[in-house]
């Protein structure tokens, strides 16, 4: 039997997928810069990093105007990658790092979102691609452009979790170098797996003592009122440590 031919809604999804891939790799690229390659060199002491400042009016030479504008000193960049599920809670983690409320409901990310923090040494660049499925397939292009991957998964979601494991896993060997937060979230939750149970199921024991891999408990945006640890100043802490 001679093979079916593609169908015509088969070839414009694929030719949608392809645009959207590129579109959202040209932004990355031009939106981060070189990513990783400006890290800077784990030998050099990340204080070395100069607050940015205008040059002192005695160290102006009107010679060097010729050449160039004296330019504000630029704060160093460091990139974090925020992936996981649909659902898990990237964006509202991105929102209220950024000191803004969590919305209501899930509102999905139909591509990217991100923000751009900055502290006394550098800045740092959080950009997160939605978790349905049909970006998942991109995720794995960018892991190598960042400094830290942060895994968010919904504790609730014990249906899903193997996906989330499979697809944690697959980010783990695209990059053996990168260092890994795994952000366990909606811990006030009544259903939450404990955080033994989710080492456990996210098969985080087996992974090489030499790979730099943290799971963190947190509640990014809790249900109840009540709840008192959300676990984002951990996390913010943590990221600064691995980031600096
Ligand atoms: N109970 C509870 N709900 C949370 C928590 N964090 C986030 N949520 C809710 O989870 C839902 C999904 O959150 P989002 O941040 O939009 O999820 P996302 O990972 O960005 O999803 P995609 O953009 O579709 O990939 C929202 O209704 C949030 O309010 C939490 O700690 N506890
Ligand atoms: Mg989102």
């Amino acid at each position: 039997m001679a093979p079916r031919p593609l169908g015509p809604l088969v070839l414009a999804l694929g030719g949608a997928a392809a645009v959207l891939g590129s579109v959202l790799f040209i932004l990355w690229k031009t939106y981060f810069g070189r990513g990783r390659e400006r890290r800077w060199d784990r030998g050099e002491a990340w204080w070395g990093a100069e607050a940015a400042r205008l040059p002192e009016w005695d160290e102006w030479d009107p010679e060097d105007e010729e050449d160039e504008e004296p330019a504000l000193e630029e704060l160093e960049q460091r990139e974090v990658l925020v992936l996981g599920l649909d659902g898990a809670g990237k964006s509202t983690f991105l929102r209220v790092l950024s000191g803004k409320p969590p919305l209501e409901g899930h509102i999905p990310t139909w591509g990217f979102n991100s923000v751009r923090l900055p502290t006394k040494d550098f800045e740092v660049d959080l950009l997160e691609i939605g978790g349905s499925q049909n970006l998942r397939f991109y995720w794995k292009e960018f892991v190598s452009e960042v400094d830290v991957l942060v895994f968010v998964v919904d504790s609730a979601d014990r249906l899903r979790l193997p996906w989330a494991r499979q697809e944690l896993h697959k980010l783990l060997d695209k990059d053996p170098d990168l260092p890994v937060v795994v952000v366990a979230n909606k811990q006030d939750l009544s259903e939450a797996m404990s955080m033994g149970e989710l080492q456990r199921e996210l098969g985080l024991q087996a992974i090489d003592n030499q790979r730099e891999v943290f799971l963190l408990a947190a509640s990014i945006a809790p249900a109840g009122p009540s709840f008192e640890e959300p676990g984002t100043v951990h996390i913010w802490k943590l990221l600064l440590e691995l980031l600096s």
